[in-house]
């Protein structure tokens, strides 16, 4: 399956960054930071449903999304559009991102960054917050129980906020004891590569009555009428890369899935 080829290459990727900068090292810059943003925060002050707006190039599946591609110029007009927070795929391998877009994004915008990586060792979490993300991303599939709650309690540590990201009912029976502020359900299935959005539908059921975490939905999300179904199942917070990857006029689309069409 393409996460285990991912994770294979994502430790030695780690292995290799490791020898060329210390984890004391990167400690020490910490200090000089500004506090990391909220997303549950930015999420609360908000009456509509949270759009965090992607920055990806490509994926293993599709291939190169969008060839002309200016991921500063992509956050500016997420930032001036509407969107809660933009996440950022930094993985080069599989996902066509790099760091440098994550340090480049953090000079033009105050909405908290997510780093969208395959987050498995420590020294990526110090990494995150040192390349200026606010949260990570926790793929619980891609973590054992023992480096799931290690690598959250760090982050949680160094100020981040973690999206913890599930697929399945039993993926939830395993990250359900973490005090979770933010569920991601990801409607794409690893195996297949299909979405479905009812993935989170069956999910959400499920997990409402017992948590009171914001639940974002991921993956496969095209258009206005999918968010509205999606807010009407009670998600709080949507991440959208390709459909928005896709258009042209950037903006126009963040209007549409926040419902706001027509306005601009
Ligand atoms: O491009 P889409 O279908 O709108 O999906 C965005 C996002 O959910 C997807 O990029 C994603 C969700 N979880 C991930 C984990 C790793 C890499 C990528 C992802």
């Amino acid at each position: 399956m393409i996460l285990d080829r991912i994770l294979t290459e994502k430790k030695q990727e780690v292995k290799l960054a490791k020898t060329l900068k210390s984890m004391t090292e990167m400690k020490q810059s910490l200090a000089a930071l500004p506090p990391a943003r909220s997303l549950v925060k930015a999420l609360d002050n908000r009456p509509a449903i949270g759009l965090i707006a992607e920055i990806k190039k490509g994926s293993p599946s599709k291939g190169i999304i969008r060839a002309d591609f200016d991921p500063v110029e992509i956050a500016k007009v997420y930032t001036a559009s509407g969107a809660a927070a933009i996440s950022i795929l930094t993985d080069e391998k599989f996902f066509f991102g790099s760091s440098a877009y994550l340090q480049a994004v953090r000079k033009v915008t105050d909405l908290p960054l997510l780093r969208k990586d395959f987050i498995i060792d420590p020294w990526q979490v110090y990494e995150s917050r040192c390349l200026g993300a606010d949260l990570i991303l926790l793929i619980a599939a891609a973590l054992d129980d023992k480096m799931l709650p290690e690598l959250f309690d760090l982050a949680t540590e160094l100020g981040m906020e973690c999206l913890v990201e599930i697929h399945s009912e039993e993926e939830y029976e395993r990250v359900k004891g973490l005090p979770l502020h933010l569920l991601g359900i990801n409607n794409r299935d690893l195996q297949t590569f299909q979405t479905d959005l009812n993935t989170t539908v069956n999910l959400c059921g499920k997990i409402r009555d017992s948590k009171g975490c914001k639940i974002v939905s991921e993956s496969g999300i095209k258009n206005g009428n999918d968010v509205k179904f999606l807010k009407s199942h009670g998600v709080d917070a949507v991440l959208v890369g390709e459909s928005l990857m896709r258009e042209k006029d950037i903006r126009q689309k963040v209007l549409e899935l926040l419902g706001w069409e027509g306005v601009a």
